[in-house]
């Protein structure tokens, strides 16, 4: 993918359902940094990411907790699941967990998480949230 489009200001639809719904998606640049800057991560914790796609966003959150932390990632698809893992270890990023399965379980065998960022619509999360923060 030509990077200007990777780095432009629109999501990229990496997957489309039969119809041509779109079913996965890089998130835009400017709404990965606004929710890595609302996150506030910090070197040392343990992350949950809920909605791995391209795993973009799991080596970002790896950059931020650095080696003494931990990302683990959940991906409700299983071909994205296994892309995302491919593509975390061709980056660099072999140390992020990627999970396939439905992240509104949550994934308590790596629990417990300093925080859960969920980068999909999500409802019944059967996670407890001290506390909530949603972009507009
Ligand atoms: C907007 S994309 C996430 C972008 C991603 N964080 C990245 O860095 O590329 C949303 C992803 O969430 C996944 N998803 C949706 N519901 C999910 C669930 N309940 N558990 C895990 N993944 C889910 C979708 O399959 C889709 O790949």
């Amino acid at each position: 993918m030509p990077l200007e489009v990777a780095y432009g200001r629109k999501p990229v639809v990496t997957r489309r359902a039969a119809d041509g719904t779109s079913v996965s998606s890089a998130s835009s640049p400017k709404l990965v940094a606004t929710m890595l800057e609302q996150l506030a991560v910090q070197p040392g914790q343990r992350v949950l990411e809920i909605g791995a796609a391209t795993g973009i966003n799991a080596a970002l959150l790896a950059e931020l907790v650095g080696p003494t932390g931990t990302v683990v990632t959940i991906e409700l698809d299983d071909d994205l699941a296994a892309s995302a893992t491919e593509s975390l270890e061709a980056a660099g990023y072999p140390q992020v967990e990627v999970i396939y399965g439905d992240g509104a379980l949550g994934h308590p065998d790596h629990a417990a998480y300093d925080l859960i960022i969920v980068t999909d619509m999500l409802t019944g999360l059967s996670i407890e949230p001290r506390r909530v923060v949603s972009l507009p």
